[in-house]
């Protein structure tokens, strides 16, 4: 049996490279289990519903919440984002490492309420390398990159908040330590 904390959650900016680091990652170990946020954003070309997210409207959002179904959800740039909670909780009963990929907001709510989770800090080799990734990525208008620009810099600040940090300089190696310390190799 593993000591190592079976709950491992990734927060970072916007655009500093999350998504395709855990995409990455999954290729090739794809018993890591990432939990399927619910959001009220809409959809990117290509995102699908139950596997990027659940996309969800502003009323099933606020049903979410009030039930109690979500282990802890933030608002972030103007949309609301959330876990389910009991697919969670039914993965690490079974044994199944767990990943969350949320915002800084949810990661303070875990380590209050998951004390045990590991909390990891993707960062930008450079601010100047954020702005090239998040520009770059093209999924967002100038308005929204600004916001999600503002956030950033708060989520940078935040840094010594978390257990550690990897910064996203190479894909493959980022993979690779987020790997070991979920003990999955
Ligand atoms: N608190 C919280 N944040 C989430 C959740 N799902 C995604 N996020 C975060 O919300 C932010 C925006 O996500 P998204 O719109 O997909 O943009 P992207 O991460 O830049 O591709 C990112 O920091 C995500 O990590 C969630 O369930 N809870
Ligand atoms: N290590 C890296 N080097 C160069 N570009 C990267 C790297 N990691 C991610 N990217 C690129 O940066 C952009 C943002 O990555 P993404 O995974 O969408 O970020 P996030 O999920 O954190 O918002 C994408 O265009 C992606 O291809």
């Amino acid at each position: 049996m593993s000591e190592r904390p079976r709950l491992t959650v990734l927060s970072g900016p916007s655009g500093v490279g999350k998504s395709t680091v855990v995409a990455h990652m999954r290729q090739e170990h794809p018993e890591v289990w990432l939990s399927v946020s619910a959001t009220t954003r809409r959809p990117r070309p290509g995102e699908r519903h139950g596997v990027h997210y659940f996309f969800v409207t502003d009323e099933e959002m606020d049903k979410l919440i009030a039930n109690g179904e979500l282990l802890e959800w933030a608002e972030f740039a103007g949309n609301r984002y959330g876990t389910p909670r009991a697919a969670v909780l039914e993965h690490l009963e079974a044994g199944v490492p767990v990943l969350l990929e949320i915002d800084l907001q949810g990661a303070r709510q875990v380590r209050e309420s998951m004390p045990e989770g590991r909390l990891v800090f993707l960062a930008p080799p450079s601010w100047e390398e954020l702005v090239r990734r998040l520009t770059g990525r093209g999924t967002e208008p100038p308005a929204v990159i600004e916001r999600r620009l503002e956030a950033a810099k708060i989520e940078l600040a935040a840094e010594p908040e978390f257990d550690m940090t990897l910064v996203n300089t190479s894909v493959e190696d980022v993979a690779r330590e987020l790997l070991a310390l979920i003990n999955v190799v």
